[in-house]
């Protein structure tokens, strides 16, 4: 079945627990014994109505304890599609969690309060998912029913949406939606109480988005995880290489190239752990055999022979920052990109953008937790690579502290 997924983004109480609560259970997605707990625990405080937050509460009560969760994935599905949301706390500190949240993605959703109108968390949040070219947007305007269901308060928010939104161009569709999630307006049943919007539901616009033709399947990719070469008599001269296909199709009977090594050879076949295949493309795991004996080794790259990836020491990549400390100037790193890891140095700063002007700001030499950026990046061997606006797999990396095993960065490069 069809899968969509998407990742929620707003401030702290705009509604985002209750929104997801209200989708699972208006969908019918959560389990009776589930429901029934939450039910007790809603009488029991003494509430009025079930808090559908609760369903979620899981995560806050970690969040409280003060434990760093970054990211809670759930999943739902509906006769028309499955869903995976990337659930992601809303505290200002927590940019790098949407980042991380959002870097998997089809459709984000940005709530706003209708209360508070667009506010620098939306901007933020919409800056995100253009920066990591989320394609679709739905720009869901929470707790209409604190403003009487006015749809010039609706209005004015979405015209103060769209004219930030106009500067973002990788954003192609952009869905506004107003909800009540406390009351379950227009989350999966349309409102009653707001006739003059013709849209969809939220949960109808979720099941129906097309998202389709966003993974490249031009640029045959195959980052190699693992190296397979059993031990046993039977298959002593099995050598396969498995790994998750990141972009294009590999047919048994192609001509490869192996990178950085640069041999030559064909594809012998396509196993899985339901059989052969004939073709593989993004995302399915697979390992492949080639008709030679050649040296292979965990993090190369696979890639039809006349279509080649970049391959440079010096990658220029947008960054968020993620760590508490600063970025020290030139400050030693370890890349992680596709199945590969190497040192490699922050050799310039060279921009960072405000989120709220989307102005580039020169000069600051160094980020701080949650800035965005342009940088320059000097790594000890060749990365094979790709552009993000190509591959979003073999574009991006995370930064690693050497010292802490921290995750500091993730990147796009340009
Ligand atoms: N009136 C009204 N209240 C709402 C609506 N949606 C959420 N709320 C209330 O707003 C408060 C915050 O909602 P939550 O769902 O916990 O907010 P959140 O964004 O998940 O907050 P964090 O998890 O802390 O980031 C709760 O008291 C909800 O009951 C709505 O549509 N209308």
């Amino acid at each position: 079945m069809d899968l969509l997924r998407f990742t929620t983004a707003g401030s702290v109480d705009d509604g985002k627990s209750t929104l997801i609560g209200r989708l699972l259970y208006d969908s019918k997605s959560i389990f009776e014994d589930q429901l029934e707990a939450i039910e007790e625990t809603s009488k029991r405080r003494g509430d009025g109505h079930v808090d559908l937050a609760l369903l979620t509460d899981g995560l806050k009560a970690e969040r409280e304890q003060g434990i760093t969760i970054d990211v809670a994935y759930r999943y739902f599905a509906t006769p028309k599609r499955k869903f995976i949301i990337a659930d992601t706390p809303g505290h200002i500190q927590y940019t790098r969690n949407m980042v991380t949240g959002a870097s998997t993605a089809n459709l984000a959703i940005i709530l706003i309060d209708a209360r508070k109108g667009v506010i620098e968390q939306t901007k933020r949040h919409s800056f995100i998912a253009n920066l990591l070219r989320i394609q679709h947007v739905v720009v869901a305007v929470n707790k209409m029913d604190l403003v009487d269901y006015s749809e010039e308060v609706y209005e004015k928010i979405i015209k103060d949406y769209q004219e930030f939104a106009s500067r973002l161009d990788n954003i192609v569709d952009i869905t506004p939606i107003p909800i009540s999630a406390l009351n379950g307006d227009n989350v999966v049943d349309k409102s009653t109480s707001m006739p003059w919007y013709q849209g969809p539901s939220l949960l109808y616009h979720l099941e129906h988005v097309y998202v389709g033709g966003e993974e490249n399947h031009v640029d045959a990719r195959f980052p190699v995880q693992w190296v397979i070469r059993p031990q046993s008599d039977e298959w002593h001269d099995f050598r396969g290489y498995a790994g998750r296909v990141a972009g294009g199709v590999f047919k048994a009977g192609d001509e490869i190239t192996v990178l950085p090594s640069g041999f030559t050879s064909q594809i012998k076949a396509i196993h899985t752990a339901d059989g052969n295949i004939d073709e593989a493309f993004a995302p399915q795991s697979v390992t492949l055999t080639l008709t030679d004996e050649i040296d292979i080794s965990r993090g190369d790259m696979i890639v039809k022979k006349n279509n080649p990836p970049q391959s440079s020491q010096d990658l220029e990549a947008m960054i968020c920052w993620f760590s508490n400390k600063p970025m020290a100037s030139r400050a030693k790193v370890i890349l992680r990109h596709t199945s590969r890891e190497m040192q490699a140095i922050v050799s310039e700063v060279k921009y960072l953008v405000d989120i709220n002007t989307l102005h580039k700001v020169e000069g600051a030499g160094t980020f701080a937790m949650n800035d965005v950026g342009r940088i320059t990046l000097r790594t000890a061997q060749p990365v094979i690579h790709d552009s993000y606006r190509r591959n979003r797999q073999t574009g991006s990396f995370i930064l690693v502290d050497p010292g802490t095993n921290e995750t500091v960065a993730a990147g796009m490069i340009i």
